[in-house]
């Protein structure tokens, strides 16, 4: 296992590249997330923000490139896999809760099993982040009784009884019904201003304007502008981050064909 310094970036992503069959999905990808920023890529679909989460935590394995997260590289052919992906919470669009566990089981689960906790200590961690969300009422009830929102912030308190060391959200809003974004988001902002070193690929550009320290534009498997969120989003700098910013902050606007 390689290791570097301790004033190393909590993620540091080298050269990464991915293909499914023969289309090349990220095609060298470099960035950092500094310990305690909010980092937010956004960019088109199809464009590999995906890919690049799921390569981070090897849900994918990347054809080239590592992964070092508080300096140990999860990449490394010898590192301790289930150990590695420890270190990474990762929250999914559609939740991935388990619908025949109740809430409280959800999140005791894999503490039990991967930490080895005992249920006592599995149960009053679990009830610290359930209260941490606002959900702390529905420790009993299954998944299927609880709106999509309360469903997100459950599986937000399931990545963070793991005790991540960052964690990763993949368009964690975009399953669900506009007036209940907004609680997912609040959730995710406080987690932010407690310090969560956090990268978040959203389409919520004001999310990403207000919160984030950095923004990554990625299109066509590369990353195409990165800078600080307010300039990437106020002011880009390249063509292609206007066109898309275009469309996105405004999706009646047609450009000139
Ligand atoms: N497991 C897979 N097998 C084959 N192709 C895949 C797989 N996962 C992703 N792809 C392809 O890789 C490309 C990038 O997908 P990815 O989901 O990373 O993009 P994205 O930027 O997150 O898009 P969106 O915003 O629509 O979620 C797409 O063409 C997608 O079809």
């Amino acid at each position: 296992m390689s290791t570097v310094s301790p004033a190393a970036p909590a993620v540091e992503i080298v050269g990464l590249r991915k293909s499914f069959g023969d289309l090349l999905v990220l095609k060298g990808i470099d960035a950092t997330v500094e310990p305690g920023e909010v980092v937010c890529v956004i960019g088109p679909s199809g464009s590999g923000k995906s890919t690049l989460l799921r390569c981070v935590n090897l849900l994918e394995q990347p054809d080239d490139g590592k992964v070092i997260v508080n300096g140990v590289e999860l990449t490394d052919p010898d590192v301790d896999i289930d150990a590695a992906r420890r270190r990474v919470g990762m929250v999914f669009q559609q939740f991935n809760l388990f619908p025949h566990l109740t809430v409280l089981d959800n999140l005791t689960i894999a503490q039990r099993k991967v930490l080895r906790r005992g249920k006592a200590e599995a149960d009053a961690v679990a009830f610290e982040n359930l209260e941490k969300v606002g959900v702390a009422d529905k420790a009993r009830v299954f998944p299927a009784k609880l709106s999509g929102g309360q469903q997100q912030r459950v599986a937000i308190a399931r990545a963070l009884s793991m005790n991540p060391q960052v964690m990763l959200f993949d368009e964690p809003t975009s399953a669900l019904d506009p007036e209940l974004v907004g609680d997912v988001l609040g959730v995710m902002r406080k987690l932010a201003d407690e310090g969560m070193t956090m990268l978040v690929v959203t389409h919520e550009m004001q999310f990403a304007r207000e919160v984030a320290d950095k923004v990554l534009f990625m299109d066509g498997g590369v990353v195409v502008e990165e800078g600080p969120a307010a300039q990437v989003i106020s002011d880009p700098r390249h063509e292609r981050t206007k066109t898309f910013l275009r469309r996105v902050l405004d999706p009646t606007h047609q450009d000139p064909t």
